[in-house]
């Protein structure tokens, strides 16, 4: 009996859990395994680096666990839900509402067209909310100047360096509260300044509100920021 109430305790209190999840690529035969029988939690509230080295299995372990991406076998849970249980309809859902992402290039974060306010709370307009509730630019103002860029929302990106538009899409990230933030390499392309202070962003939304992160990075100064250092090698987690 205690085992089942510790493994309900676990599954309620994991952000993220991955039960031997493989994902293969290529014909039956010749395929290359990119992730090998991995299984991890995730606590909720917590700061977890995912690092190892170029084709260890990374990338596709973020793909996996953020739903961009089907494992060939094995459950990957956010929350209690279990991914492989959606819809295309649902899971696309479940990425606007309850995950937030911020990826390696600021070129790709943001939409360029939109204003930098437009871009923070863009998954909150993608749910349905009206752009101009005076409630939802509050929470654009809000974020904007949680990452120090109070003021400027009324520009388009291109006005920002490189290390601002990332902390617009941290602000994006944390705009709809969500369970897990996953971070590819989101300091990959910025100078030690400036990835500190989104380091520092991606912390303090745990450490302050609590949320759940989850970044793959190549960089050990970015890795030593997170409370949990996972390593892969030869798509395992060593
Ligand atoms: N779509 C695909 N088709 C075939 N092989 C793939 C595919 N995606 C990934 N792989 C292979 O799976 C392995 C893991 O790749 P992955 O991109 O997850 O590694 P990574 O650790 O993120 O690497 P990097 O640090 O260079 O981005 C590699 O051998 C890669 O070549």
């Amino acid at each position: 009996m205690e085992a089942t109430v510790d493994t309900i305790t676990a599954v309620r209190s994991s952000a993220l859990r991955l039960e031997s999840v493989s994902r293969r690529h290529g014909r039956r035969g010749r395929e290359t395994t990119a992730l090998d029988a991995v299984s991890c939690v995730v606590p909720a509230g917590s700061f977890t680096a995912v690092v190892g080295p170029s084709g260890s299995g990374k990338s596709t372990f973020l793909q996996c666990a953020a739903g961009l991406d089907r494992p060939s076998s094995g459950t990957v849970r956010i929350g209690d839900t279990d991914l492989g249980a959606l819809s295309e309809a649902a899971l696309t859902r479940l990425r606007r509402d309850r995950i937030g992402f911020v990826f390696q290039s600021h070129a790709l974060n943001l939409v360029p067209s939109l204003s930098i306010e437009e871009n923070v709370v863009l998954p909150l307009v993608l749910a349905g909310a009206d752009p101009a509730d005076e409630r939802v630019l509050a929470r654009g103002r809000d974020l904007l100047a949680r990452v120090g860029l109070a003021g400027r929302g009324a520009r388009g990106p291109a006005t920002l360096s490189g290390g601002q538009q990332q902390r617009v899409a941290v602000a994006r990230a944390l705009v709809t509260e969500p369970e897990v933030i996953f971070a590819d390499e989101p300091t990959a392309s910025l100078d030690p300044e400036s990835a500190a202070l989104v380091l520092g962003l991606l912390r303090d939304a745990v450490r302050v509100d609590g949320r759940t992160v989850v970044m793959v990075t190549h960089d050990p100064v970015a890795a030593s920021w997170a409370d949990t250092v996972l390593t892969m090698d030869g798509g395992r987690l060593r």
